[in-house]
């Protein structure tokens, strides 16, 4: 399945090492005024090779709008937006093209197609988060002139949670051919209370889908999250008042529905798979094998994750805003 939601449905294509990559928008509201420019600050926030604690691939993932904009507005047709690769280094991958990566998905996919384009992952490369990114700046736009605001911001890594620990940590794990991992966190403020349905497609739900379905995501919390296992009732309950909440251990959303409180969202992002050391593996044929991923890799995903994040949080937002219109206005 390449599509993802239901009233602004996006699906994206193409391979990290292909032609280009990209996605189809249908469902966006007509009439909003829509240019490149208002996509390319979230692509140039994603893109590989911005410093020395990410992937040094050179992209400059300069966007084209193809269609379902005419005189600068959106038309409520398909909207189609493309970025083309430019630095595939494919040789990379050429030499371990017979071995499986541990962590990453060259099994499972192998295991699931029977055939695999092995050229940086194929689609299972953090490239293929080029169509969501550039789908959830067009949702954003729509969100904020609803007044709804999404940000995101690392919170920890490897344990570390200074800007200056946090970067020593990357660089090291980096020189010593390793990887890691750490938490983000990102908030949606000003959303209205009554968006998610009560049942089935709760709001916290779709967000966690959303959230999983993010490649190197292992765990997902909504505002106090796992914390919940160890409190009292009298301490997690977030109490009412005629001047709203007093605290927001529910993350914004209380059975399935937003509540009108900030919705507070983390992930757990796991260390880059693709990683320097050498480690067991096998080959085609099933045969023990030994493999040191070189190449050009993220040391640490959590940075390079954060507008992801915030794009898919915009485009379950988006989604559940048009769900609403159908019961109250
Ligand atoms: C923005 C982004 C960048 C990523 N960069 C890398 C990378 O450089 N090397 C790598 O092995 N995995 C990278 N990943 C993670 C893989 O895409 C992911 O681990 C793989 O698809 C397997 O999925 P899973 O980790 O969810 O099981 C990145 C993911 C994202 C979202
Ligand atoms: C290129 C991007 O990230 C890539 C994500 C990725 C992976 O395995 O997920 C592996 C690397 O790709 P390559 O080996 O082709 O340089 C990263 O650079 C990107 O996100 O734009």
């Amino acid at each position: 399945m390449n599509t993802f939601g239901t009233n602004f449905r996006i699906t994206t294509f193409g391979e990290s090492h292909g032609a280009a990559l990209g996605v189809v928008i249908d469902g966006c509201p007509p009439g909003m005024t829509l240019s490149e420019s208002d996509i390319q600050p979230a692509l140039d926030r994603r893109k590989p090779g911005t410093s020395p604690l990410v992937s040094p691939r050179q992209e400059s993932d300069r966007v084209e709008i193809l269609s379902g904009v005419f005189d600068g507005k959106t038309t409520g047709t398909p909207i189609a937006l493309l970025v083309r690769n430019h630095d595939a280094h494919s040789h990379d991958y050429e030499k371990m093209k017979n071995l499986f990566r541990p962590g990453h998905a060259d099994f499972t996919f192998q295991q699931k197609y029977g055939i695999r384009d092995y050229r940086g992952g194929g689609r299972s490369s953090g490239r293929e988060t080029i169509g969501r990114v550039a789908a959830g700046a067009v949702a954003e736009k729509y969100l904020t002139s609803l007044g709804i605001t999404i940000k995101g911001h690392v919170v920890s890594v490897h344990g570390k949670t200074g800007a200056q620990e946090i970067e020593s940590e990357i660089l090291a794990a980096k020189n010593a051919g390793d990887s890691v991992g750490g938490i983000a966190e990102i908030t949606a403020k000003g959303c209205p209370a009554g968006l998610g349905d009560p049942v089935f497609g709760k709001l916290d739900a779709a967000i966690a889908g959303a959230m999983m379905g993010i490649g190197a995501v292992k765990g997902v919390e909504i505002g106090a999250g796992f914390a919940v296992a160890g409190r009292f009732g009298s301490e997690n309950n977030d109490p009412i008042t005629k001047s709203g909440f007093l605290s927001n251990n529910a993350g914004g959303i209380l059975g399935g529905i937003s509540s009108g409180q900030e919705i507070v969202v983390r992930i757990a992002v796991k260390p880059t798979a693709s990683i320097a050391k050498p480690q067991k593996t096998i080959d085609a044929g099933g045969n023990d094998a030994s493999i040191t991923v070189k190449g050009r890799h993220d040391p640490c995903i959590v940075p390079r994750i954060i507008p992801v994040a915030e794009a898919m949080l915009a485009l379950v937002l988006i989604d559940a805003v048009l769900e609403q219109r159908k019961y109250r206005e």
